[in-house]
């Protein structure tokens, strides 16, 4: 384009010549007076346009900036059912996104199911065999107090029980999947550098120890060291104290492990029904863990049904069926070769929570919360978890306290010498009196009460533990209306905000249908106060 005439330019923007923007907004060289009107209605029309966006704009960010997030703090022991709770909270919300990881949880139920087969394998075992064992009574993961009962050992325990060697040579394949297992969950990447396993590997389990008669050598069934070994990383705290190795062996997936998104990709990925015949076949991979399920199917449902290995359990006091990850009784369905893990079996699943977890929903359900953001919180529970969760205590506007009423009769795994239910008195204790947190609402899940109901209806009696129970009755419902009347004691006298209200649940967590009903009710009070608080409503 040629250069315009100097002299065309209007007085006063000549400097402004050289600027490419100032010459392309210059007025056409022959501009009728119409024309010159079209322009300047034309430029008036986009100024005002302008304006108009940059007001929408101005509006939005506004909004944006006053967007209400509600977060919620799952607080409470480990093994309390605080990431159960946060997986009801998703089934709940976002059903596709927790059936679309179903499929990822078929490698955790595995390895909890070979857990609990080799812990009926332990406790079989003969005394001489047992050695370890006798130490590891205080490692029970369940963390049972009556193993290491002061009654002592029944003599009839004295050697392992008949078939004992077979049952251990039959299902010895399923110690390296334990290990194949961990270390796929750990590191699904197989990267040896991954820092993902906190995971302590106890001595070789009994059944892998090497016998002539056993089929696979030790070697093979211990778990690998090297590039192919779970990379192990011990954390601090709970390993340091001298009991501790009781929760040794749980298998934890620290905050940002990408386990899931491994393990539901590709042919992995969950078919939109399990009956819907789109099952994809992983099972046609002949690296994929079903195949040593299978091998070792039959051995796994004779060893459970074994009167024998029943008695001997019974002798123990082990009741596995209390334990976290606890699948015996379904051995037929789990292990078949087709197995797609049900919601419930989803829920029932056991992996240990390290660092924080964050989840967020947006609620559309109810016209005045639309938009509302929920954000929720799943913390460590582990005594070497907890330095965690105060940094969150500034900013939140719930809690969501767990406390096990079943493990009254139990331990902590991470210190055997507390006992479960001291330890949550004494943490609703700390965190009802904390200041920061006088003004978030308090909503106290008194849970696991299936198994509390089982255990008081197979005569374990309360004032064995708890001597401030006395002589009431055993029963249920008396137990339960205790448990809420001591902690919602405890509130009144040590919070610092008498007006707080305290909202108190009797739950069963793993029950989705009550679980579902319940979290409704606390979802429904926490953004009710919470919005109304902030004039949002
Ligand atoms: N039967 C029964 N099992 C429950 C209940 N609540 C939780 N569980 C099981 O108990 C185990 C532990 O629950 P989690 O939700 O992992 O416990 P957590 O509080 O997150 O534990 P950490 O992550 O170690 O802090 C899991 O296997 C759950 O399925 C309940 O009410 N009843
Ligand atoms: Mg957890």
């Amino acid at each position: 384009m040629p250069p315009r005439p100097a002299q065309l330019a209007p007085p006063g923007r000549r400097r402004s010549i050289s600027d490419p923007l100032a010459a392309a907004l210059l007025p056409p060289p022959n501009e009728t007076p119409a024309e010159r009107e079209r322009r300047l209605q034309a430029e008036d029309d986009a100024k005002k346009r302008s304006e108009h966006i940059d007001r929408m704009i101005r509006e939005n960010e506004r909004r944006q900036r006053k967007k209400k997030v509600v977060k919620v703090l799952l607080l409470g022991q480990s093994e309390s059912g605080k990431s159960t709770t946060l997986k009801q909270f998703q089934l709940l919300h976002t059903p596709a996104a927790f059936h679309a990881e179903r499929v990822a949880w078929r490698f955790v139920i595995y390895l909890n199911l070979v857990r609990s087969i080799r812990r009926v394998l332990e406790a079989i075992a003969p005394e001489s065999d047992a050695d370890g064992f006798e130490d590891d009574m205080d490692y029970d993961p369940s963390g049972n107090a009556p193993i290491i009962d002061i009654s002592g050992r029944p003599s009839s325990s004295a050697g392992g029980i008949p078939g004992w060697d077979a049952y251990r040579r039959r299902l010895a394949p399923l110690a390296e999947l334990e290990a194949r297992l961990i270390r796929q969950l750990s590191d699904p990447e197989d990267n040896a550098d991954h820092e993902a396993t906190h995971l302590h590997y106890p001595a070789p389990p009994p059944y892998t120890n090497a016998s002539a008669s056993a089929s696979r050598p030790a070697a093979h069934a211990q778990p690998p060291r090297g590039r192919g070994a779970p990379s192990v990383v011990i954390p601090g705290g709970s390993h340091s104290s001298p009991a501790s190795p009781a929760g040794a062996g749980e298998l934890s997936v620290p905050t940002g492990s990408n386990w899931m998104r491994a393990f539901t990709l590709g042919k992995l990925q969950s078919p939109k029904s399990a009956h819907s015949g789109e099952l994809y076949g992983w099972w046609e991979d002949p690296q994929d863990p079903v195949h040593v399920i299978l091998h070792c199917a039959p051995a796994m449902v004779e060893l459970w049904r074994d009167p024998k290995v029943r008695q001997r359990l019974y002798e123990r006091r082990l009741r596995l069926e209390e334990s976290s990850g606890f699948y015996l009784n379904d051995l037929e369905r789990i292990t078949a070769k087709m197995y797609f893990p049900t919601d419930e079996d989803v829920l029932k699943a056991r992996l240990k929570t390290t660092g924080v977890v964050e989840h967020s929903f947006t609620l559309t359900n109810r016209s005045e919360w639309r938009g509302v953001d929920w954000k929720i919180y799943d913390v460590g529970g582990a005594r070497n978890q907890r330095h965690a969760w105060a940094p969150y205590f500034d900013d939140v506007n719930a809690i969501i306290f767990l406390v096990p009423i079943s493990a009254f009769d139990q331990v902590l795994a991470e210190d055997p010498r507390v006992n479960r239910l001291d330890d949550s008195l004494q943490l609703w204790q700390s965190v009802i009196s904390n200041k920061l947190l006088a003004n978030v609402n308090i909503i106290l899940f008194l849970n696991k009460c299936d198994l509390l109901k089982a255990k008081l209806d197979s005569g374990v009696r309360l004032n064995r533990y708890m001597t401030s129970y006395r002589d009431r009755p055993n029963d249920y419902s008396s137990v339960s209306n205790y448990f809420r009347t001591k902690f919602g004691a405890i509130h009144q006298t040590y919070t610092p905000n008498k007006d707080r209200d305290l909202f108190i649940h009797l739950t069963s967590v793993t029950d989705t249908l009550s679980t579902h009903t319940i979290i409704s009710n606390v979802r429904d009070i926490i953004l009710t106060r919470n919005l109304k608080s902030s004039s949002l409503m």
